[in-house]
């Protein structure tokens, strides 16, 4: 049995380790609704199997397609696009926002709800367009319906996505099935985490599906059948953020096995914002290393583009021997949890120096102490306890469970570290 709160493991030897790492979240979500689109039977192998990913096989079974999540190589096979049911969207921001686009396509209606936090996190934006092309769609946030009638007529549709660049994603991820494709201009503040649509634009072609992106801030996809592939997703990079700082704050070697040479994952992000705290970065066929200096230096990033690695990266820069700023990641407020308010919260609650800026935080060094760590059920939110528990003694993380959204026994995985 997990104790809760959990006794975070001390590092109190620099870390040496090699790890394999489970599936990328946003790969194998979005392999998932592209094979349950596509015009014949594929396979995912190495799918992350995690809350996110199940959630999503469970609203895809609930559209027709059949999912078999036995085997480590997960088969799906689209079938007829009906519904009559509901669909539970967990606490997962690519289920909400992915499925509905789909769901306008299917006979029938789906109700959506998921768990209390989901009812805060923007989705309207997405349901506004899909009305904006002819679907038919009930409510602006969770719990929402969407009355599908076997067709989509697709078109021109204007959106804001500053919050969330999922919206992006979504309407490009069943466009190809609509009537006449889609054509989506952003309107509003920059776009959040660009490499998620980068994914999204690149996993389409790979697919068969024309999109442009010649334009900034305009995406269109050309009607047409998406082609089913085999795919072999990735390890999840942005799950690696806790095991690579490991070795920055212990001074040790970590080796994540498997790092792709080139990527569209927001995690490769990594090389370069442990390189800036004063690691030394390497990527070998081996996977990628990083060696821990002796101590960190802070950082001053933008992360607007990355914005899922910000709580690991806000715990490095309480542990750096200098200030750090991370900025551009107002967005992060309508993850998970408000995680500038979360990150400040709990590092300050363990001594740290931190104050919240509208679209970031200022991480000043300070004597940290031991005490409970709350995570406000958000996966990253405990990545960034354990991280610091590893570099200080006496963290307890509440709700370590939580981190099975994205990395099922990802306590027994971080323990063996140690
Ligand atoms: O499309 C995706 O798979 C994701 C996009 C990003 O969302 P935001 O644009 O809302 O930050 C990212 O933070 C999230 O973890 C996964
Ligand atoms: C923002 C995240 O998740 P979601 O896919 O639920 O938006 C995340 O995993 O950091």
């Amino acid at each position: 049995m997990t104790l809760d709160p959990w006794p975070a493991p001390f590092a109190s030897a620099p870390v040496q380790a090699k790890v394999s790492l489970p599936g990328s979240k946003s790969l194998t979500n979005r392999a998932l609704i592209l094979a349950a689109l596509a015009d014949g039977p594929s396979l995912v192998s190495g799918a992350l199997r995690s809350r996110d990913t199940l959630l999503m096989a469970a609203a895809l079974r609930s559209l027709g397609a059949d999912i078999d999540t036995t085997r480590a190589d997960w088969t799906v096979t689209p079938g007829p696009l009906t519904a009559d049911g509901s669909i539970d969207v967990g606490l997962a921001g690519t289920v909400m926002r992915f499925v509905p686009p789909m769901a306008a396509l299917a006979s029938g209606t789906v109700a959506f709800d998921g768990d209390e936090h989901m009812r805060q996190r923007p989705v309207g934006e997405i349901l506004a367009a899909l009305r904006a092309i002819g679907a038919d769609v009930e409510g602006d946030r969770l719990p929402f319906a969407v009355h599908g009638t076997g067709s989509v007529r697709g078109g021109e549709v204007t959106i804001d996505a500053s919050q969330s660049s999922q919206f992006v994603s979504a309407l490009l991820l069943a466009a190809a099935r609509y009537d006449t494709g889609l054509d989506v201009r952003h309107v509003g503040a920059p776009v959040p985490s660009l490499p998620h649509i980068e994914m999204t634009i690149e996993m389409l072609r790979d697919h068969g599906v024309v999109v442009d992106d010649s334009v900034a801030d305009r995406w269109t996809v050309a009607p047409g059948p998406i082609k089913a592939v085999d795919r072999r997703i990735e390890p999840d990079l942005s799950n690696a953020a806790p095991f690579l700082a490991l070795a920055a704050i212990s001074g040790g070697t970590v080796t994540v096995r498997d790092w792709p040479e080139r990527t569209t994952q927001a995690g490769d992000a990594l090389r370069d914002i442990l390189t800036a705290f004063g690691c030394e970065v390497t990527w070998s066929n081996d996977g990628l290393t990083v060696v821990g200096p002796d101590a960190l230096r802070g950082v001053d990033l933008d992360l607007h583009d990355v914005g899922e690695l910000a709580p690991a990266v806000a715990a490095l820069a309480a542990l750096a021997s200098s200030p750090s700023r991370l900025t551009g990641i107002e967005h992060i407020r309508k993850h998970e949890t408000d995680r500038l308010s979360a990150l400040a919260n709990e590092l300050n609650s363990v001594g740290g120096k931190v104050t919240e800026l509208a679209d970031g935080l200022v991480i000043e060094p300070a004597p940290l102490h031991g005490g409970v760590w709350r995570t406000y059920a958000d996966h990253r939110m405990a990545h960034a306890g354990v991280i610091i528990g590893a570099a200080v003694e006496g963290i307890e993380v509440e709700n370590i469970a939580t981190t099975s959204k994205t990395f099922t026994d990802f306590d027994q995985a971080w323990s063996a570290l140690f």
